[in-house]
């Protein structure tokens, strides 16, 4: 095996490698720019090769490779006997024709060194994991996976550069988007930790050391460290439609993001034709997470939330619903409504179409064209698609006659039949626009709605007084509905494949709306019932998953957090029995972490000193707390000089409303007044427990009111 030297000297060759790479692919796009021929083509190659370009200049400043597997020379082994493979985050090679110098971690080689282990070493000998200081290879761990034919039992063994390992920075080399230089290695000594005491087996060193390290600034990639259960969720298939429930902290937007990454890689050209989407709850957490896919060097990924997807629509939202209306609008029975609403313009022809045409006059009977409306309704396609078939076919009967008396039914001919039976159409199928259907349902219920929504739930929706779209005062949920009209009357485009986040939180009419736009691809659901906070939040993955069009996606668990320590966990644990769900508890990865609680009198004053401790210790500090105390929060630390900054803002001091901390992280949450958190919303036990998993490292609990039951 190769020592800490020649260990070096390779990352140096892979270095120079790779700036070479880069050299060329700028080259590329100079060559690319005198040389290109027709435009369409230029615009393509030459995105192509800047983003190339682009994305290899970034991984200048990453380190080339964080691990490597070393295949034993047993038959097990198979094609790899004896063989080695570097694995960084992508290709690294220094001649065509020559085996590359760095594997990209997605590549099907490099399973193995996610997967194998004492029990399943699928062939390898040893795993080595690499310790960066920035750039500079400073140290390495290896684990030795037991091998058939010898006597060979799993161990680990650690080398580091410089003696005695005090201050020697051992970070994995994550990406570190936007940390600044010397992130990596923060904290992470390679001698100080032994393999005992982490309740993983297996787990040394670095790798406890990377998914320990403390958070700054935005999510970063973590395929230094996937771990085995998570692996196998990233290298599903891709016609695999997975649902994950997984625990606070256990990965489930980090499985997300890469296995975008890992499906691109594979699937690139029938991905990059059809498009992968990744939905997430709110703007702060999109902005948390965008950078990941650009570090795994996707840069074409779209990233959303639901409702700036419905958006598309092109309506502005210029009112909220009472909590009521929304409830009932957000209801899967609203399909059926509006359903009917549409369908309900049809109209029995009353009379036959008769059309002049020089010195004849065609016709189609009563009956028959019924009969077409009738067909057309029946092959229940799309509203518009219907309408264009009852014209078509009332054509093409006028056509069959005009041609047994001879006549020539050329291109113009069809098209002024078309013209001359449309008005008989919009009588009998009329053409619609999706806001007017809504606007005109919404002036009055009732009609689509008996029989489906109670009085109540009717009175609760039915506008005031009646509206024309122009002037109609949409809501958000309006936006979910005007998406289901639109629908029915004409399917929208599908994604290759959709990636849901927080889809716990989503309604029946929210699902349908994604269903459509995943139809004839797969989705990965992720969520956490017990994160559930919406008043439509399900508390049952098979009924969210037929909702959003994939009953048979296999619903996975994962319940080791990566997030919250044990300590945390403790507390956080006692908090699910009250959440009338039944998900398993989380298993914390991590033994450090502390929690403290404290009764004050002085809410703001207690806050700014815990902050002002919290400040003294490395990492992001964030103070949580119910929506409407948040004012007052910020100005108590404002005026004590502590800078802050917004939910989705870069700073080390957060100050982050109650309802939006969902899916965010930061290493010292001081969450206040837990019981006004709770209050605050119907499902607030709910809110509660998301809030107090925000924590990474530390959590501080402040309170005036007495604590909830379950906290207590
Ligand atoms: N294998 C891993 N190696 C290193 N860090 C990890 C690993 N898995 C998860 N993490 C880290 O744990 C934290 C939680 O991950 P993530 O936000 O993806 O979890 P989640 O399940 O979506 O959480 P929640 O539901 O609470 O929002 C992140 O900082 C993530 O980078």
């Amino acid at each position: 095996m190769r020592g800490l030297e020649e260990e070096q000297q390779y990352a140096g060759r892979c270095g120079d490698a790779l700036r070479a790479m880069i050299a060329g692919a700028r080259e590329n796009v100079v060559v690319g720019e005198v040389t290109w021929g027709d435009r369409y083509t230029a615009e393509r190659l030459g995105y192509y090769l800047k983003s190339l370009a682009r994305e290899l200049g970034d991984e200048g400043d990453s380190p080339p490779f964080f691990g490597r597997i070393a295949y034993g020379t047993d038959e097990s082994a198979g094609e790899h006997r004896g063989q080695a493979y570097y694995l960084g985050r992508r290709h690294i090679s220094d001649a065509i024709g020559r085996p590359p110098l760095v594997i990209d971690w997605r590549a099907p080689v490099s399973t193995a060194f996610y997967r194998a282990g004492t029990r399943d070493p699928q062939g390898v000998a040893v795993r080595r994991r690499y310790g960066w200081s920035n750039t500079t290879l400073t140290g390495y761990e290896d684990e030795h996976l037991p091998q058939p034919d010898t006597q060979v039992s799993g161990g680990a063994a650690a080398v580091e550069a410089g003696a005695g390992g005090t201050g020697v920075g051992a970070g994995l080399g994550g990406h570190g988007v936007g940390a600044g230089p010397g992130e990596h290695g923060v904290g992470a000594g390679l001698g100080g930790q032994g393999l005992a005491g982490s309740g993983v087996p297996g787990v040394g060193g670095i790798l406890r050391a990377e998914i320990e390290r403390p958070r700054v600034g935005p999510m970063r990639d973590i395929v230094a460290t996937i771990q085995p259960d998570q692996d196998e969720l990233v290298r599903a298939e891709l016609e695999q439609s997975i649902c994950v429930q997984g625990a606070p902290g256990t990965g489930k937007t980090a499985v997300g993001l890469h296995r975008a990454a890992y499906l691109l890689y594979v699937h690139r050209a029938r991905l990059q034709r059809n498009g992968v989407l990744v939905l997430g709850p709110n703007r702060a957490f999109l902005h948390y997470i965008s950078a990941v896919l650009p570090t795994l060097g996707e840069m074409d990924v779209e990233q959303t939330t639901v409702d700036d997807l419905l958006i598309g629509e092109k309506v502005k939202v210029r009112a909220t619903d009472e909590a009521e209306a929304a409830l009932v609008k957000h209801d899967g029975r609203m399909a059926d409504v509006l359903r009917r609403a549409l369908y309900g313009r049809l109209r029995a022809p009353r009379d036959a179409v008769v059309v002049p045409d020089s010195s004849y006059r065609w016709r189609v009977n009563q009956y028959e064209f019924e009969e077409m409306v009738e067909d057309a309704r029946a092959e229940a396609t799309a509203y518009g698609i219907g309408r264009e078939r009852v014209i078509s076919r009332l054509v093409a009967a006028l056509q069959r006659q005009a041609e047994t008396r001879g006549q020539n039914c050329n291109g113009v001919w069809l098209r002024k039949m078309a013209r001359a039976v449309t008005p008989a159409v919009d009588e009998a199928w009329p053409a619609v626009k999706a806001d007017e259907v809504l606007a005109e349902f919404l002036s009055d219920p009732s009609q689509a709605s008996d029989g489906i929504l109670s009085e109540r739930e009717q009175a609760a929706i039915a506008w005031k007084r009646s509206r024309k779209p122009a002037s109609a005062l949409w809501t958000a949920a309006d936006l979910v509905l005007l998406d289901e009209v639109s629908a029915l009357l004409g399917r929208g485009p599908s994604y290759g494949h959709v990636i849901i986040d927080e889809a716990q939180d989503l309604s029946p009419m929210q699902c349908r709306a994604i269903a459509r736009r995943s139809e004839h691809g797969s989705i990965t659901v992720l969520g956490d019932l017990a994160q559930g906070t919406t008043p439509w939040a399900t508390r049952d993955w098979a009924e969210q998953l037929i909702y959003l069009g994939k009953p048979e996606a296999e619903v996975i668990a994962l319940t080791t957090g990566y997030r919250v320590p044990a300590a945390v966990v403790a507390i956080t644990n006692r908090l699910l029995a009250g959440l009338r769900t039944k998900v398993p508890a989380t298993r914390s990865f991590r033994t450090d972490g502390r929690y403290t609680l404290t009764k004050t009198n002085d809410l703001a004053g207690t806050c700014v000193d815990a902050v002002r401790a919290a400040l003294k210790e490395e990492g992001s500090v964030g103070v949580i707390a119910a929506d409407d105390a948040i004012a007052d929060l910020t100005a108590a630390l404002q005026q004590d000089g502590i800078e802050t900054v917004h939910t989705d803002g870069d700073g080390r001091v957060a100050v982050v409303p109650a309802s939006l901390a969902k899916g965010l992280e930061y290493d010292h949450v001081i969450a206040v007044e837990p019981a006004a958190i709770v209050d605050a919303e119907a499902r607030g036990l709910n809110r509660l427990y998301v809030v107090l998993t925000r924590a990474v490292s530390r959590l501080d609990v402040l309170h005036h009111r007495p604590l909830p039951d379950e906290l207590g």
